[in-house]
């Protein structure tokens, strides 16, 4: 059974589509990863998975459950970790598990053992007992982390796992991820705008951009769907561009190659060893060459391939765009003076 099937699943807000008619899969114990710049619809398409906000149109199955028919269904079988921090500073870290076993009605021994079990998994046994408040970043991520698996799902979501982390600390996340994927078997969606921590974590990545998946597929195939390495040669002239380009024609080794003022971008397989050959292409040709860059595909260039314009740009409109008012919001953030909590449930009851 896949653990999560999406159809033509649709959200908009007034004249904003956050997330266009997306359909797709995931398969059970797959990593999946949602890759795509800050506004692309990725915690919008999350929060109608986990129930927190209700689709404009088309339906998806978390574990087998609708999530217009059998919400209670769904969020018993999932975990969530979301961007902004839910744990309570003034609790140690076990009891913030604690806390979180109690919401799901636990019984104290089952409780118990469960946050044993999770200590374990993110390395946080030596550090149960100390305040939240005196974490570092990382550790309190893993918590997070933990704390979405005390109830044991089989769906774990996590909306940028590793924002505001350092480099460190980041590698770390990536690793308790990964371990607890290949432990216990568990399905995860995750949500990034890093390039890097979708190609490094996941089995399968769909590329969003404004509301639609604009390519899915294993980091490696998405990469070579992009035929090879790239390596731009600058000449000394244009004039001499049309020469060099009917010696490239008589390379069996070259795939591709585009031209623009002064440069030329020559597609090819293993590009670090076929350097040479460009350079003596070029003598051929009677062609001086200024500067050579190799450029090894990642998901940025695929991105870059599909949309036509860079993560960069793209971030840039997305703030842009998402400046404004926000409609319909579900706040999962609980007050200050009441138990500090965003599980999906619990949010979901108090809106309603
Ligand atoms: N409650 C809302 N009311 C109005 N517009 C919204 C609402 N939530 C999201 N949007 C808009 O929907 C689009 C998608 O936003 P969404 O937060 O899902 O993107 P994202 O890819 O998760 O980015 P980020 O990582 O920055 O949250 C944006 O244009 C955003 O402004």
């Amino acid at each position: 059974m896949s653990a999560i099937t999406v159809e033509q699943l649709t959200k908009e807000f007034g004249d904003v589509t956050a997330v266009d008619e997306l359909s797709f899969t995931v398969e059970s114990g797959e990593l999946f990863g949602l890759l795509g710049p800050n506004g692309a619809g990725k915690s919008t398409l999350i929060k109608m998975l986990v129930t927190l906000l209700r689709p404009t149109a088309g339906t998806a199955t978390v574990n087998g459950h609708d999530i217009h028919d059998e919400r209670s269904a769904v969020r018993d079988s999932l975990g969530i970790v979301f961007q902004e921090p839910a744990l309570d500073d003034e609790l140690t870290g076990a009891e913030n598990l604690a806390l979180h076993g109690r919401l799901y009605g636990q019984r104290t021994d089952e409780r118990n053992q469960r946050i044993d079990e999770v200590l374990d998994l993110i390395d946080l046994q030596d550090e149960r007992d100390e305040l939240v408040e005196h974490y570092s970043g990382g550790m309190k991520r893993r918590l997070e982390i933990g704390r979405g698996l005390m109830h044991e799902p089989s769906v774990l979501f996590l909306d940028e796992p590793t924002v505001g982390l350092d480099a460190r600390a980041r590698r770390d996340t990536w690793e308790y991820i990964q371990k607890m994927n290949a432990q216990s078997g568990i399905s995860i969606v995750l949500t990034t705008h890093y390039i890097e921590e979708a190609e490094q974590l996941c089995d399968r990545v769909a590329i969003v951009d404004d509301g639609e998946i604009v390519a899915l597929d294993s980091p490696a195939e998405l990469k070579s769907s992009l035929g090879g390495d790239v390596v731009t040669l600058a000449l000394e002239s244009d004039d001499s561009i049309p020469r060099f380009c009917d010696h490239l024609e008589t390379a069996s080794w070259v795939t591709d190659y585009t031209t623009a003022a002064g440069t030329v971008h020559v597609t090819l397989t293993r590009g670090e060893s076929r350097i040479v050959d460009l350079v003596h292409l070029a003598d051929d040709a009677d062609v001086r060459i200024t500067s050579i860059d190799l450029h090894k595909p990642n998901l940025e260039s695929v991105f870059l391939s599909v949309t036509g314009r860079t993560f960069d740009e793209r971030e840039g409109e997305g703030e842009v765009k998402g400046k404004g008012k926000y409609e319909g919001e579900q706040n999962h953030t609980a007050s200050a003076d009441s138990p500090r909590h965003n599980d999906a449930a619990t949010s979901v009851e108090r809106q309603q």
